[in-house]
């Protein structure tokens, strides 16, 4: 082996250690920092349907990041104070300017940010006298099931939800399993919704859905376009239970409703692909309940509602096409700086 080879390889050595020694930093730091969630009085397990309706509710929650004994509940709120009705398919849109809460909104409904334990209602006498002994939750509640009484796993595989980066599985993890994590779709289904959202051509040039998915390869709009084939694959699994388990006619044309969260989906694709994928959210989820954040306010445009949120409170809600022509709107301020001050 000539010097070179031989410092080659000694390089390349150093830049594995120096990886995995990273990992293990990581590792450790994820263990000593991150407490598991304690799921202690959430014993709720909704039935098979739900959310077969999406109708939202938020009754003056607020939420913070942190140890629950470090919040102060008087500042750094990431939500203060939320109160939202969503009704049951309606399609809002979340708008505001960086850190105004807009993501913490999507968590707190998926409980992956907690409420405080209330911060408006009225103390009861027993805690006036110190005695509480469980933390009382701020209402949320989805098609009248409260949320904080709700099992996580549950309420988690029960709601779509599309987050802002793509998650995959570790590399080498065939395309399907990556589509469809716990097996409940047929290949038939997972071809459907990668056509549906045309990335069908681009995976069966790469060996198909049995080929190993190297996430790596694919670029950040692909990811996205890939996130979206995933909730397809869901909700056409799910489709087909409901119809399976309670008839076609089953409650009409709200049959496949549910729960859709979209948090910036199409951040990183060009124009022509944020329209085809929204033509396809349209398409596919008529009849949920679509809650999405996006700083893309063409497409805001198409929701039946807009919220503008600011310092994690809801501060103007309306149809879109009304505020954007409304004088000294949030909304229209938005609009006007995204169109370099043009009306
Ligand atoms: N993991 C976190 N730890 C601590 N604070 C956080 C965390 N995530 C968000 N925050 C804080 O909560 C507030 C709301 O943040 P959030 O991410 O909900 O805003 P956003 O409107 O979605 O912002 P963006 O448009 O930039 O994504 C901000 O003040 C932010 O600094």
């Amino acid at each position: 082996m000539s010097f070179g080879e031989q410092l080659a390889l000694i390089i390349r050595f150093y830049t594995d250690l120096e990886t995995s020694i990273g990992a293990v930093s990581r590792l450790k730091a994820f263990s000593e920092n991150v407490k598991p969630e304690s799921w202690e009085g959430e014993t709720l397990v909704p039935p098979a349907e739900w959310p077969l309706h999406g109708a939202i509710e938020i009754n003056g929650v607020s939420a913070a990041y942190g140890d629950s004994e470090d919040k102060d509940t008087t500042k750094n709120l990431a939500l203060d104070n939320l109160h939202l009705t969503v009704a049951p398919g309606e399609k809002v849109a979340i708008c505001g300017r960086s850190g105004s809460g807009k993501s913490s909104l999507l968590l707190l409904l998926l409980r992956l940010v907690d409420p405080l334990a209330s911060t408006t209602t009225p103390p009861t006498p027993d805690e006036e006298e110190g005695k509480t002994i469980q933390p009382k939750l701020a209402p949320m509640a989805i098609d009248g099931l409260p949320l904080h009484a709700m099992s996580r796993p549950h309420l988690r595989r029960r709601i779509i939800a599309l987050p802002q980066e793509p998650v995959f599985l570790p590399s080498g993890t065939p395309v399907q399993t990556n589509l469809d994590p716990h097996h409940s779709a047929t290949a038939a289904d997972c071809r459907a919704a990668l056509e549906a959202v045309s990335l069908w051509p681009f995976i069966a040039s790469r060996g198909g859905l049995d080929a190993p998915l190297a996430p790596d390869t694919l670029s950040q709009g692909q990811k996205q376009l890939f996130s979206l084939a995933r909730a397809i694959v869901r909700r056409r699994v799910r489709a087909r239970e409901r119809a399976a388990e309670f008839g076609s006619d089953y409650c009409g044309d709200l049959r496949d409703g549910g729960v859709l969260l979209l948090d910036e989906v199409s951040s990183s694709v060009d124009q022509e692909t944020d329209e085809e994928m929204q033509r396809v959210i349209r398409a596919e989820f008529a009849a949920y309940t679509i809650v999405m954040v996006s700083h893309r306010l063409g497409m805001v445009m198409g929701f039946d509602r807009v919220v503008i949120m600011d310092a994690g409170r809801i501060v103007e809600s309306g149809r879109p096409g009304e505020l954007v022509e409304r004088e000294g709107s949030r909304f229209r301020e938005l609009w006007m700086v995204g169109n370099g001050g043009k009306g």
